[in-house]
């Protein structure tokens, strides 16, 4: 599949969202990114991809893709969507290339989700995408790790089962030199990132002009009655992004 030409009024709009170079941070810029309806579901229901965003607005994604070191997506995501994660945009329409995609890193505690077979190792194959990191509670015996996955082990909390957020992205910095990371879903994932600024950079928000109706998947942080600070918009044929800070 091919991307359509990134509108130009898009670049002086994201500009100020994009991962500033912090280097010297132990911390990565992390931008949080979807699409959702105009009744804030991301998809029709859970484990069913669908799309939402015009296809000017799918460029912007591999533009992101562009600025980010790495791209996260939870095993849920990985699951039903079957997503590539490289990125297909590049300046001055040059041909992309493996150094211009950033590292697939995907969230799957109890290893549901397999490399094998998935576009992300048929693009790895063509050297059009780099080879996941999976985090996981127990790195497998070594009979049972895939080739080409690099597994990275974080506890897990007693009581929420889930990894640490911040400790999640110190690490994937620390041991993996990744200083941007992109988080493109899913639910679970975005809901619990809405409410987590200490986290959380930038927040770009495709909105796409359709409803995918109650039994979809919905996008709603636990805790709400926040309001965004920086709130910027764009309009485009069909969809508007909405670019803020938490
Ligand atoms: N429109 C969009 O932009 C968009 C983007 C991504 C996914 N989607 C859709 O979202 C749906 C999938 O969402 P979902 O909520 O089911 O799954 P998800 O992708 O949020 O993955 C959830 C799973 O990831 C793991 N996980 C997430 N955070 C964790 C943490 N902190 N610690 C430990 N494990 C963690 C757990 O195994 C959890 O069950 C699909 O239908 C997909 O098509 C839409
Ligand atoms: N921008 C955007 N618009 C959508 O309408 C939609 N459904 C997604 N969903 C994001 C999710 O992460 C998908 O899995 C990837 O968009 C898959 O895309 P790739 O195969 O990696 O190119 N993202």
């Amino acid at each position: 599949m091919s991307i359509l030409a990134l509108r130009s009024d898009l670049i002086p709009f994201l500009e100020p969202f994009l991962p500033q170079n912090e280097l010297s941070s132990s911390k990565p810029f992390v931008t949080l990114t979807y699409a959702q309806s105009v009744d804030s579901r991301i998809s029709k229901g859970r484990g069913l991809r669908t799309t939402i965003s015009h296809k000017e607005t799918k460029a912007m994604t591999h533009y992101l893709r562009f600025h980010h070191d790495g791209i996260v997506v939870g095993a849920g995501t990985a699951l039903a969507d079957d997503p590539g994660l490289n990125c297909k945009w590049s300046p001055s329409d040059g041909e992309p290339t493996l150094q211009t995609s950033p590292r697939p890193i995907i969230i799957d505690p109890h290893r549901k989700w397999k490399f094998k077979g998935s576009q992300m190792e048929n693009l790895f194959i063509q050297e059009k995408g780099k080879a996941p990191i999976i985090i996981v509670k127990q790195v497998p015996p070594a009979n049972e790790r895939e080739s080409g996955v690099t597994y990275m082990s974080m506890q897990v909390d007693d009581k929420s089962g889930q990894f640490n957020w911040q400790e999640l992205v110190h690490k994937l910095k620390s041991d993996f030199n990744l200083n941007s990371i992109m988080v493109e879903g899913g639910a679970i994932v975005i809901n619990d990132l809405l409410n987590r600024p200490d986290v959380v950079d930038s927040l770009i928000v495709t909105i796409g002009a359709t409803y995918l109706g109650k039994n979809g998947v919905e996008v709603s942080p636990l805790n709400g009655d926040f309001e965004l600070k920086n709130v910027t918009w764009w309009r485009g044929t069909r969809d508007a992004i909405m670019c803020a800070n938490l």
